[in-house]
């Protein structure tokens, strides 16, 4: 592999910049700019010099090839956090013939490497984007290998389960129809159930990686957009007195208490003659149907019959205006009620995170049901097509690590990750 190198924190000012160079002959690069590094994965602090001349001041270190991130040969630079040190060591080892890494590079070589499978790659670039304490926390189970370790689990029965199916075939007689055991149904049997589990617990777990969406909606001049601007704490949307104010959709993202929410302040919604408005009444009430929850806002508590769910919230607003009716009083006025909203809120989204699973990808899921109906209808058959079952659910568990079919997605992901990751 191609000796290539990257800034691997964040480009800008800072306490440190490390640099990493991978590949075989990182340890040399680094030796030309810090003199002899006999030990590996040690810290050693050294004067850089480059055709003669100071570069920096760096703690420089090296990882054989086997034990680094890549599974490369890695050596790493750590300088004083300035962009131009980062630059003129930049120009030093493009001049000695190193190549900018591309974005995800390192990561794509530590699978390349078997150092990650697919699901951990997933797993890191969820934790890189991971915004809430939930993220963080589903994030860090798949980059540690939880995933894997399920996916290893499941192999473990399906080769107990083949080497049984296999000695049950009796060669020498092929009158005598064969027997499979039933400790080879049992074991599919549990494969299924897990796989069953898991699969149901894709929605919830995906919701917690990629954040829950909550709409607002309510009849024009209800107080959606003040509500919002409310939970902001700044004004996000506009508000007027003027009834049809808001017409796109307006996103807030917000950290509930470690549950990410992306929260819609929508067009009010009513029939209009007004062209504008009524496109922002159909994408609030298109909106508002793929929501997770809504949030139904009037200052009587009424609520849309049509777009109502089950585990909707209806919130009776400008409660400081007037006592009296259904839903939770709140005002974007003084304040009441926004809190015991966001309770509600919290209160309803945990009770879906529930039954969360581990898997959070469509990629993912669509591996566990390819296997799930690889199982589909195994009972009776003759050993052959029960062999070839526990074949394709093989692949699919393949497929889930990316041992095979990933050449397509690898570009996807990696574009997603940044340069030095
Ligand atoms: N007193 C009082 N007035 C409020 C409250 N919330 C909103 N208002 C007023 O009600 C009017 C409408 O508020 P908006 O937030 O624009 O209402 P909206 O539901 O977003 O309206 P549209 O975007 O037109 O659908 C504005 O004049 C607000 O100042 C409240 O809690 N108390
Ligand atoms: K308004
Ligand atoms: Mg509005």
């Amino acid at each position: 592999m191609e000796l290539v190198f990257a800034e691997a924190t964040p480009p800008g000012r800072g306490g440190v910049s490390v640099v990493r160079i991978s590949g075989a002959g990182a340890r040399q690069a680094a030796e030309r700019l810090a003199g002899p590094l006999p030990r590996a994965r040690h810290a050693y602090f050294r004067v850089l010099t480059c055709e003669g001349e100071e570069l920096d001041r760096a703690l420089v270190m090296w990882f054989e090839a086997g034990s680094s991130f890549t599974g490369e040969e890695v050596a790493e630079l750590h300088l004083h956090g300035a962009p131009v040190i980062v630059r003129r060591l930049t120009r030093a080892l493009l001049d000695r013939g190193l190549r900018q890494a591309e974005a995800g590079e390192f990561t794509r070589r530590a699978f390349l490497n078997g150092r990650l499978d697919l699901a951990e790659v997933e797993g890191l670039g969820d934790l890189l984007e991971a915004e809430t304490e939930a993220q963080r926390r589903l994030a860090l189970r798949a980059a540690g290998g939880e995933l894997s370790r399920k996916a290893d689990e499941w192999r473990a029965l399906l080769i107990r389960a083949g080497a049984l199916v296999e000695a049950s075939v009796d060669f020498a007689d092929e009158d005598i129809p064969d027997e499979v055991p039933s400790e080879v149904f049992d074991l599919l049997a549990q494969l299924r159930a897990d796989l069953d589990r898991q699969l149901d617990g894709f929605p919830a777990a995906e919701r917690l990686r990629s954040g829950f969406e909550v709409a607002i909606i309510g009849a024009p001049n209800a107080g959606k957009s003040s509500l919002i601007n409310r939970i902001a704490r700044r004004e996000v949307a506009l508000v007027s007195e003027i009834a049809g104010t808001t017409r796109d959709v307006i996103e807030l993202r917000i950290d509930l208490n470690g549950i990410a929410v992306t929260l819609l302040d929508t067009a009010g919604l009513r029939d209009t003659s007004d062209h504008v408005e009524g496109l922002g009444v159909s994408r609030a009430r298109q909106r508002a149907r793929a929501a997770d929850i809504r949030v139904h806002v009037s200052p009587s508590g009424d609520l849309d019959g049509e777009l109502w769910s089950d585990g909707d919230l209806v919130v009776r607003s400008k409660s400081d205006l007037a006592d009296g009716g259904t839903g939770l009083p709140v005002s974007s006025m003084t304040g009441e009620g926004v809190s015991e909203l966001l309770a509600a809120l919290d209160a309803a989204l945990r009770a879906r995170t529930a039954g969360a699973g581990l898997f959070s990808h469509e990629r993912q899921v669509r591996a566990l049901d390819d296997a799930r109906r690889a199982l589909t209808g195994v009972g009776g058959q003759p050993p052959e097509l029960i062999a070839e079952a526990i074949r394709q659910v093989s692949a699919s568990l393949d497929r889930l690590l990316g041992r095979i079919g990933a050449e397509d997605y690898l570009d996807v992901i990696f574009a997603q990750f940044c340069v030095g990751k």
